[in-house]
């Protein structure tokens, strides 16, 4: 038979991915003697062990077969029951995802035809970009300063730019560490609104604040200015991987209906639904659980914060600029020009650390002198021992750069 010329056979989505730089990462970390300040994982060593075992027997003895059955696309009854109630608003505006990575998936399946305006912030989430890649948007960057997107800014482009959407992270921005004022808040749900674009609030890390005064949701400030549910252009995300366990994939959506009817149909043609089990076991966790796991998390992750902050204070060479977070896992250094972290990332896994290059969290490029640094899943020891030979590395790159 004549040879088959395979890769002709992709379609142009499949052409326009590219690979997650987080997940290509976490193949290099995997070694043990690495320390990793590269994915966000939690803090494997203060995960629910027990907890979780209990409550995987008692989802068995309780429903039985019924857990190990296929079930609902929605998702598990008790868990929408318990978001809404926590959300004031009704079951039937959340939707269970397999963590809000589906969650962003399945909304750049529903909202984004090709050569649709996406507004993201620069730099975003690079696993946002490559859920809604796909789906072929033309990428728009809004700027930002210390304080997250600069709503003026944003003004300006809103005068000249018809946008589907906007793509926020206003808690512990992924990847900055920065937060967005309450007062930008408004602003941004005000101009947003007023300019017909969707706002889609991105929020995995909002209870996990460790210092200064929480804002309310984007999504809060949404059903206040709409009054209800089902008029909200703000769709809120949120996950229980970072306050409980990333591996058993339980996320969430919150949207109007019409957009929760089309992700319904959006996941029976990605996954049926999420784990049965998975979601029975969150659905033990939340009430009992949960308040007291994302205290001792919210407390470790502070502790690791201002260690990593004040290490790199003491053994970082000049020039070097970082973020400040006041709560989540992240925070962002900001290099002298010239220094390209890609190219150094080899050298400093020479000296066993890593970090993500924070050129990837670009949607149209740039940042070639920036990186990200996670301190959820190192411990002190290590993130003493990291930052040195992270700083090491640095000055290495200045002499010879
Ligand atoms: C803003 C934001 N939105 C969604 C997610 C995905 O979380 P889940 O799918 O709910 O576990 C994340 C998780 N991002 C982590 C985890 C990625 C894990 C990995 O790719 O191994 C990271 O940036 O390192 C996020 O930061």
């Amino acid at each position: 038979p004549a040879a088959f010329d395979l890769t002709g056979t992709l379609s142009r989505r499949a052409q326009s991915m590219t690979a997650s730089a987080i997940r290509e990462i976490l193949k290099v970390t995997q070694q043990p003697d690495v320390i990793s300040f590269a994915g966000g994982l939690p803090a494997p060593e203060l995960f629910p062990l027990d907890e979780v075992r209990a409550a995987s027997q008692r989802v068995l003895d309780v429903y039985g077969p019924a857990a190990l059955q296929y079930s609902t696309t929605e998702g598990h009854p008790p868990l929408r029951e318990w978001i809404g109630a926590q959300a004031g608003i009704p079951a039937r505006n959340v939707q269970i995802v397999t963590g809000s990575q589906q969650g962003l998936d399945l909304l750049g399946k529903v909202l984004i035809d090709e050569g649709d305006v996406v507004l993201v912030e620069a730099p975003t989430y690079l696993g946002a970009l490559q859920s809604f890649q796909p789906y072929l948007p033309r990428y728009v960057q809004v700027p930002t300063d210390d304080g997250g997107i600069d709503v003026d800014a944003l003004e300006e482009v809103l005068k000249t730019t018809r946008a589907k959407l906007l793509y926020a992270v206003p808690n512990f921005q992924n990847p900055t560490g920065r937060t967005l004022s309450a007062e930008r808040r408004r602003r941004l749900v005000e101009l947003t609104a007023q300019h017909g674009v969707l706002l889609i609030e991105d929020d995995p890390y909002g209870q996990l604040r460790f210092t200064g005064a929480a804002a309310p949701s984007l999504y809060s400030l949404g059903l206040e200015l709409h009054g209800d549910a089902d008029r909200n252009h703000v769709i809120y995300s949120s996950s229980f991987s970072k306050t409980l366990v990333p591996g058993l994939r339980d996320a969430w959506v919150q949207a109007a209906a019409p957009i929760i009817a089309k992700l319904i149909q959006a996941k029976q043609g990605a996954d049926l639904h999420t784990p049965t089990f998975n979601q029975m076991i969150i659905a033990e966790l939340v009430d009992s659980v949960l308040p007291r796991q994302i205290e001792r998390v919210r407390q470790a992750y502070g502790e690791r914060a201002r260690l990593m902050l004040d290490r790199i204070h003491a053994d970082f060479p000049a020039g070097v600029q970082s973020t400040t977070p006041e709560g989540g896992m992240f925070l962002w250094l900001t290099l002298p020009e010239g220094v390209d972290t890609q190219a150094l990332l080899p050298r400093a896994v020479e000296r066993k650390v890593a970090y993500v290059p924070g050129s990837p969290f670009f949607a149209l490029g740039g940042g070639e002198n920036t990186m990200r640094l996670s301190y959820s899943n190192a411990t002190p020891e290590q993130i003493t021992r990291g930052v040195r030979a992270l700083g090491d590395t640095l000055r290495d790159a200045l002499a010879g750069a």
